[in-house]
This record gives C-alpha cells, sequence and structure tokens, in this order.
C-alpha cells in the first residue's frame, strides 16, 4: 500500500498540532552506559529522530547524553518517556517523577510523557483514582510546557473512558502492544474515534517474529528482512512503529522501509496472522522493582 511517508522525518499529527516522526526507536533492555549510549547515537546517525525511552527501562541517562551529544538541535527531535507505576501514587509523586526523569535525561523538556500502565497490581482496586491523580499532574506538567504532548501507554477502552469522565485535556497517544500477530483492531477504532494515535510496541514481537517462516516467505519475496516487512506492514496501517535494537547494522536496516512496499497477497497473509503467538500481557511489577533500584 502507498503511504505519504518518504523518510523517518516525515511526521504524523497529533490532535493538538505537535507533529510525531512516524518511526520512533525504542530502548527497552538497552542497558544504561555504553549499550544504550550508542544505540541512541547510531539511531540518530542512521536519520531517527523519535527515540522512546521510560524511566523503567533504567536508561534515560545514557539516553540523555546520547541526545545531548549528537549536536542535533533540540527541536529537530522528538523525545517520549513514561511515568513508571512505583512513583504515582499520588499527584505529588507523579510530578516528582517527571522532574526526576527530565533530570536523568538531562533535558528541559520532552515531547511526549506517558502514563505507562493503567492498572498496576498494587492499586488495583483503585485503579481509576490512581489515573485521575496522575492524569491531572501530567494535565499540568503539559500546560506548565514539560511536555509537549501526553498520552498513555497499554490502556484499554474502559481504562480510557473512565480518563474521559474527568480529564480536561484529553489522551492524545496510546501505546500498545501490536504487531500482525497481536492486531488489536477494536482498540485501535477505538483509538481513532477519540483522534489518540496509536504507537506500536514490540513491533517485532521483541524478536519473537523475525524466525516465522511465513514472514521469512515475505520478506524474501521483496529482498528485505522480516524486520524491514514488520515495520512497513505498520506503517501502511497507519500506526507508529517503535522498533528497538542495539546493533549498529539492523538499527540501519530497520530505517529502510520506504523504497518497496506490500501487496495485497501480502496483506491477506499478514491479516491472517491475527491471534497467532505471542499476545498482549500484563507484567509482574515485582520483577521490574528488582532491576531498576532507583525506582524503589
Ligand atoms: N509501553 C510499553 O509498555 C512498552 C514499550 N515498548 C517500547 O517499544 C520498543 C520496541 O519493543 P521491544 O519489545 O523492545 O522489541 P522489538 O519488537 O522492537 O524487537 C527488538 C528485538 O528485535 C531484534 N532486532 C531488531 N531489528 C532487527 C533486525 N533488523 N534484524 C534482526 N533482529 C532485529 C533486536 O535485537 P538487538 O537488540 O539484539 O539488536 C531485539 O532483540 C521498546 O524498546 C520500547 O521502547 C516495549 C515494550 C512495552
Ligand atoms: O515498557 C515495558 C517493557 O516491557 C515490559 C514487559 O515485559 C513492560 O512491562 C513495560 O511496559
Amino acid at each position: 500500500m502507498q503511504i505519504s511517508a518518504k523518510t523517518l522525518t516525515d511526521t504524523y499529527s497529533l490532535k493538538n498540532g505537535i507533529k510525531i516522526p512516524v518511526v520512533g526507536f525504542g530502548t527497552w533492555q538497552s542497558n544504561n552506559g555504553a549499550e544504550a549510549y550508542n544505540a541512541v547515537k547510531w539511531a540518530l546517525e542512521a536519520g531517527y529522530r523519535h527515540i522512546d525511552t521510560a524511566a523503567v527501562y533504567g536508561n534515560e541517562e545514557s539516553v540523555g547524553k546520547a541526545i545531548r551529544d549528537s549536536g542535533i538541535k533540540r527541536d529537530d527531535l522528538f523525545i517520549t518517556t513514561k511515568l513508571w507505576n512505583y512513583q504515582r501514587d499520588s499527584y505529588e509523586h507523579t510530578l516528582q517523577a517527571f522532574g526526576d526523569s527530565l533530570s536523568r535525561l538531562g533535558l528541559d523538556y520532552v515531547d511526549l510523557y506517558l502514563i505507562h500502565w493503567p492498572e498496576p497490581i498494587e492499586y488495583r482496586d483503585h485503579w481509576q483514582s490512581l489515573n485521575d491523580n496522575s492524569w491531572r499532574a501530567m494535565e499540568k506538567i503539559y500546560r506548565d510546557g514539560g511536555t509537549r504532548a501526553i498520552g498513555v501507554s497499554n490502556f484499554r477502552e474502559t481504562h480510557i473512558n473512565e480518563l474521559l469522565k474527568t480529564a480536561e485535556i484529553t489522551p492524545m497517544v496510546n501505546q500498545i502492544f501490536l504487531n500482525p500477530g497481536d492486531q488489536e483492531k477494536n482498540l485501535i477504532k477505538y483509538n481513532q474515534d477519540h483522534k489518540i494515535l496509536t504507537e506500536a510496541y514490540s513491533p517485532l514481537g521483541t524478536g519473537q517474529l523475525l524466525s516465522r517462516p511465513d514472514l521469512k516467505k515475505i520478506a524474501n519475496k521483496h529482498n528485505v528482512s522480516v524486520a524491514q516487512i514488520l515495520i512497513r506492514w505498520n506503517l501502511e496501517k497507519g500506526y507508529l512503529p517503535l522498533p528497538k535494537s542495539t546493533h549498529q547494522d539492523f538499527i540501519k536496516n530497520n530505517t529502510q522501509v520506504f523504497d518497496f512496499q506490500l501487496d495485497s497477497d501480502d496483506h491477506r497473509l499478514l491479516d491472517q496472522m491475527d491471534g497467532q503467538g505471542q499476545q498482549h500481557t500484563e507484567p509482574r511489577l515485582h520483577d521490574f522493582q528488582k532491576i531498576v533500584p532507583f525506582l524503589e
């Protein structure tokens, strides 16, 4: 399918008019230090201008340093970070968590700030009020210019419906697990109806989709990699993929998604993959407490 984007710097528009580059670079499981630093450095060299991180990834310092060292004008970059569960038991803690993320990144503002998960296990019995409090703080951060857009991640229809009952500013983005194996058609329609841009996390299924023979067949037909097919599928659907890699050759390969297009046979095969393989799941939060000591 033809798409209007021709490069990584082409953009979608959020409902508040802010432009967001059509592909973002993922950084989960890129360790703070040389790994995350080099990955972001290579991504920026390869042409990415949109970087996705999160407090819980533990790498905001290295991500921020690579951004600052790149010499690229801040205005030309789009940086997302996310509010982690443990830091959002109150309005004040959300404000504090945001300030901590900004200092770790070494930036004056971010472009997008997301609530990372709607229903942290510990707060399950009162997730509505938890989200209301965090969202009020997100609105303040937005109004104060700390972020150019606000949104949510892993929210289902019910979570957004609840949020909309009290929100003064409505979410601009919903970042969800999305790839041909889990196509989330209803949630995407809901996002579209509410002018919420859908961002696709784990577009390569955290690497698990890359060895599928049916995808390899499509990739071979176009003489590209499976990763390129999956990123291109997202773009042709109008979503915003966030592929991650720590290898310079993969990082470059994943940018080359504008010189070929999927045909109707490919789309039919890709559509049939819905529901096959890994599906959206909620993590056990305790696992993350151990790996990110500064958030405990
Ligand atoms: N909001 C949320 O709750 C979540 C958000 N995310 C965001 O989405 C991003 C992407 O999702 P993620 O689950 O990390 O993984 P992806 O689906 O992007 O897959 C990444 C894996 O694919 C490998 N890979 C990447 N490109 C290639 C290639 N061209 N050839 C071969 N292998 C390749 C990587 O290898 P290697 O790294 O070794 O190079 C890595 O193992 C995250 O990094 C994060 O920013 C992810 C999960 C949850
Ligand atoms: O962004 C994230 C990285 O992946 C984790 C899943 O294992 C998520 O919990 C988290 O939201």
